[in-house]
């Protein structure tokens, strides 16, 4: 017997239960916002989440690719703009890659992706590829672990300037434009998700979705738990051959 579609309140909830899941509460994020992590450790997690924001606005340029509704792509557009900037703003991996250099960091070594972990890469790459291959409303999906991120975002501007007082506290300014742009994306990929996924089957599929896209968040901190706070980046131990 099939069961019966949940009304859009149980469905939204049932998404928004996800949180359980998402990644502030991963070890890595944990420490981060007790102040625990060292200036390497916070280093290196925003110069691997940078390819992360590298990446996004491709993925939403796969998915705009992939969308045949006029409408929706005009939507969709301001988020590669909201990423990328404009003539009349910067953008948020501008925005990112000023949050790396208040961390210490030089534009060059973000940019040369040199720090990025493998882990790191792999999960990221999974997302865009994901997006590219996915039906657009599944990608649309994919997207609605943002309703998390204002929690996660709110928590870094409230404790960063306590705890890491080393920053300098302009680079918080991306966390800061993400609270107003994650909210109003949150309500479309909602609104989407909620009208196409419609029978308890579609339902479910949207909440495997979701939560494919939570381990992609979690397996990045996984590389980087590894790599910086176990000490065992790939290939430690290892002898480089001879070139
Ligand atoms: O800092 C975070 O924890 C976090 C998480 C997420 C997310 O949940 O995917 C995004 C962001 N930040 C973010 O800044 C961002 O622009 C963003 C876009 C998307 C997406 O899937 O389209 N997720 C996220």
């Amino acid at each position: 017997m099939t069961e019966p579609a949940w009304s859009p309140e149980e469905f939204e909830a049932r998404l928004r239960g996800l949180g359980s899941l998402y990644h502030i509460h991963h070890p890595y994020h944990v420490r981060m916002h007790e102040g625990t992590l060292s200036r390497e450790q916070i280093q290196g997690w925003v110069a691997n989440r940078y390819y992360y924001q590298i990446s996004i606005p491709r993925k939403d340029a796969a998915l705009l690719a992939n969308c045949p509704d006029r409408d929706t792509r005009r939507r969709w557009l301001q988020r590669i703009v909201d990423h990328d900037g404009n003539a009349d703003q910067e953008g948020g991996i501008e925005a990112w890659t000023r949050l790396g250099i208040a961390c210490g960091l030089d534009r060059s070594t973000l940019e040369s992706q040199r720090m990025v972990l493998p882990g790191v890469r792999f999960a990221v790459d999974a997302y865009v590829n994901f997006v590219r291959t996915a039906p657009w409303q599944d990608a649309v999906c994919s997207s609605l672990t943002e309703l998390f991120a204002p929690t996660i975002h709110r928590q870094r501007l409230a404790g960063w300037p306590d705890r890491y007082p080393w920053i300098e506290a302009d680079g918080l300014q991306y966390f800061r434009n993400r609270l107003t742009e994650a909210h109003r994306d949150v309500q479309h990929g909602l609104a989407v998700t909620l009208a196409h996924f419609r029978s308890r089957a579609e339902q479910q599929r949207a909440l495997a979705i979701v939560r494919f896209k939570l381990e992609v968040l979690w397996c990045m901190c996984d590389a980087m738990w590894t790599a910086y706070i176990d000490g065992c980046p790939p290939f430690h131990g290892c002898t480089e051959p001879a070139p």
